[in-house]
């Protein structure tokens, strides 16, 4: 078959998008799990951290479901909305849209851009839950909050939630984020464990000053990305909880690939995250494969979005420059 992808990202974390809504295609369950295997893989000529298949909805403008690259599907990814987000958006020509994804309607929409010339979006987090049990995370109590668990380090505390996909954070200084301790613990947890039974998105994350924190994340399916937004929002939530930002104000999360915005809302007991930044096209280009071979896919006719490129590219130096004069 004939397959056409548009490769986005945020903030460095790379998506192919495939369009089952104007393409038409028809797949079965294991043939989005073998595509995303196969095309993601990094020693290819595509690569990627996961697929976003664009979907239509019989409740909402679009349906998003998202593959890790690891054929792994995910109820839930930040980064990679957003980029949806603008696909459909573009699709059909509006300036905010409603997403259905595995837990949760999410609304989105184009924001004023976080750098010139990048096209930006704002995307809902939420549903947000502390409950052990929504991870999951077998453990005896019922929450996680800023705890330590022998198991997993002697010293870092955690907290668990899922945005509504699974996270696991701890506040680190530069010492340990340099150190191998983040790896050792993510390939434990996502591995054959006693307490994450599906495993969990881990993040590191440092204050580099009020309003702005750095986080690095190992990502269930996939391992370390250039960031992942659900982690970013998951993590602006915890530092606000740990009394280094506040609520209703708006936090600058850098990462490897860049640098987002979020924003926590908290009303009536429930928090929603609002992650604002890049959704930015790399190219479009069509993939000829066959499904008994699928490893062997041909790619034709790349065009790529330059100008893009080299206006995000200002943006993630900018970033990189302010981690490394911040991170203590
Ligand atoms: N990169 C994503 C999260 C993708 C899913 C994650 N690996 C999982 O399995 O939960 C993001 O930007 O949120």
């Amino acid at each position: 078959m004939n397959l056409k992808i548009t490769k986005c990202h945020g903030s460095g974390n790379d998506f192919l998008i495939i369009d089952e809504i104007t393409d038409g295609y028809q797949f079965s369950e294991e043939a989005r799990a073998e595509l995303a295997k196969a095309l993601c893989n990094r020693e290819s000529s595509l690569g990627a951290d996961g697929i976003l298949y664009v979907m239509s909805s019989q409740v909402a403008d679009a349906r998003m479901r998202v593959f890790n690259a690891d054929g792994s599907e995910a109820s839930m990814c930040g980064n990679g909305i957003r980029c949806v987000a603008r696909y459909v958006c573009e699709l059909l020509e509006v300036e905010e849209a409603v997403i259905e994804t595995m837990k949760a309607n999410l609304e989105v929409k184009n924001e004023a851009d976080i750098y010139p010339n990048i096209p930006t979006y704002l995307v809902e987090i939420s549903p947000v839950s502390f409950k052990t049990k929504d991870l999951p995370l077998h453990i005896e109590s019922d929450t996680l909050l800023n705890e330590k668990i022998q198991g997993l380090h002697k010293d870092l505390s955690f907290t668990a939630l899922a945005v509504p996909n699974p996270h696991l954070i701890t506040l680190v200084d530069k010492d340990i984020l340099d150190s191998e301790v983040q790896e050792t613990l993510s390939k434990y947890v996502n591995g054959p464990n006693e307490y994450f039974p599906d495993g969990v998105n881990v993040s590191f994350v440092s204050i580099l000053e009020q309003g702005s924190i750095y986080v690095r994340t190992y990502e269930r399916g996939v391992g370390f990305t250039n960031a992942c937004g659900t982690a970013m929002s998951a993590s602006t939530l915890v530092t606000i909880l740990n009394g280094y930002n506040k609520e209703n104000s708006y936090v600058d999360v850098y990462n490897n690939g860049g640098k987002v915005r979020c924003y926590v809302h908290h009303q009536n007991g429930q928090y929603r995250i609002d992650l604002i930044g890049n959704a930015t096209y790399v190219y479009r280009a069509e993939v000829a494969l066959e499904w008994d071979t699928i490893e062997n896919f041909i790619v034709k006719n790349k065009v790529y979005f330059e100008d893009e490129a080299i206006q995000y590219n200002k943006l993630q130096e900018e970033a990189q420059n302010y981690v490394e004069a911040h991170l203590k």
